[in-house]
């Protein structure tokens, strides 16, 4: 098995509309590494992101999810590929639609053919590793949106890929259920991939960052370094939030 979950060289793209997103992103993520990609807004990180697990393709470069090319004309290759990149999006509604939690986690093993008591076990193993055991049985739309989130997680988790990519996680979630998730994050052995503006969630959770801007990683580092360096920060529209210092936090595990 590659050491590597992620492996992306050179990936530039250009929107139909002729807005070049990427520029020619270089980019490696090894196996159980936490990473977040910060960046300003339109700097491309969703662009990027969709990359890597094929809804977006058809420029220049290469990615490759443990050692495994992704090329969208390979339909075998591509369901291997979704399978490995677990993409949480920022709105669990998007992610969540079946009438039970158990059938929504249920959903994505279930497409890959597995059925009766290994996918009992492994819908009950993905619920337990996100705390929301206890509402298998519920309807989705029911729940907290930071149950919805947990639930989403958990959906994604149930594929057992090799990288789990968040979009802005901590979004819209209270700063229990924040800290919660977090808690969650830290247990999960997986390679973890966070795109967010939420700096000081970043520095809890990923000893290393990658800052993209105008299409490009502009700065890779540990967090604490990158932002601790307000030069840095403010070349790439980054801001700590006000009386945050990067000091003030334990490096992330
Ligand atoms: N469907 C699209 N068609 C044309 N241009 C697009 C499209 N989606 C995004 N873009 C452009 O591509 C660039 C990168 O956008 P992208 O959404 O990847 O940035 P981002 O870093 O994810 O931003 P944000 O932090 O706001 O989510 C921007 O210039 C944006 O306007």
């Amino acid at each position: 098995m590659d050491e590597l979950s992620l492996e992306v060289r050179g990936l530039a793209f250009a929107y139909p509309d002729g807005t070049q997103a990427l520029f020619g992103v270089d980019a490696s993520i090894a196996r159980g590494e936490r990473v977040a990609l910060l960046g300003p807004n339109g700097a491309g990180k969703t662009t990027f992101v969709l990359h890597l697990n094929g809804i977006l393709a058809g420029g220049s470069g290469s990615v490759k999810v443990a050692g495994l090319p992704v090329d969208p004309k390979d339909k075998k290759s591509l369901r291997e590929i979704r399978r490995r990149v677990g993409v949480v999006f920022q709105d669990p509604d998007d992610q969540l639609f079946m009438p039970t939690v158990r059938e929504d986690v249920a959903f994505g093993p279930a497409n890959l053919g597995m059925r009766g008591p290994e996918l009992e076990a492994r819908v009950t193993a993905a619920l337990e590793r996100v705390g929301m055991g206890h509402v298998a049985d519920r309807a989705p739309q029911h729940l907290s949106f930071g149950q919805r989130r947990r639930v989403a997680v958990a959906t994604v988790l149930a594929m057992e890929p090799e990288i789990l990519v968040l979009d802005e996680p901590s979004s819209n979630l209270d700063p229990a259920s924040r800290r919660e998730l977090a808690e969650i994050l830290l247990d999960l052995d997986v390679t973890i991939l966070m795109v967010t503006h939420d700096l000081p969630y970043a520095a809890q959770l990923c000893p290393r960052s990658m800052i993209m801007s105008g299409g490009v990683i502009a700065a890779d580092g540990k967090t604490r370094d990158l932002l601790a360096d307000p030069a840095l920060l403010a070349e790439h529209r980054l801001e700590l939030p006000y009386g945050f210092h990067p000091d003030s936090l334990p490096e992330a595990p």
